[in-house]
């Protein structure tokens, strides 16, 4: 079974989160997600969460804090997904590899259609 690992970033801004859509393509076409990617050989998770924002969104972001790592099974793969509290330097992003994007209150997280492996970090974010 392919495994990868992968680093994401929960953007926050006042109460807001900022929430991507996948594109229409792959086993996770459509969904949302925190912008992020795999871990590359050599990198450490926080240079490879730095590069990933600055490739997806041309974003420079600070971390504040780890969040949690969830292990998620799909059917094609095992992921390792490790999350992040984090601020960008300006609220000017630009989506070049994501569908749609929107800043989210708490309340409204649960109404989108999540990549069955952030659930629990949306719980998590939501306070259940
Ligand atoms: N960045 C990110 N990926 C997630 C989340 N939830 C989740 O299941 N994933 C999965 C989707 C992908 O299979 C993988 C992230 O890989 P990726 O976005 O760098 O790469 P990809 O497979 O879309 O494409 P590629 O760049 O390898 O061609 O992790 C999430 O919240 N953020």
């Amino acid at each position: 079974m392919k495994k990868i690992e992968v680093v994401a970033a929960v953007l926050k801004y006042k109460d807001k989160y900022f929430c991507a859509q996948r594109k229409n393509k792959g086993p996770l076409a459509m969904k949302w997600e925190f912008p992020g990617g795999k871990i590359e050989k050599g990198e450490t998770k926080e240079d490879a969460l730095i590069r990933e924002l600055k490739e997806e969104l041309l974003l420079d972001i600070t971390i504040d804090n780890f969040i949690m790592t969830i292990e998620h099974q799909y059917e094609t793969f095992h992921l390792t997904m490790h999350a992040y509290l984090c601020h960008g330097d300006t609220n000017d992003i630009k989506l070049m590899e994501h569908l749609n994007s929107k800043w989210l209150d708490k309340n409204n997280l649960k109404n989108l259609d999540w990549a069955e492996a952030d659930i629990p970090i949306v719980k998590k974010l939501i306070g259940e």
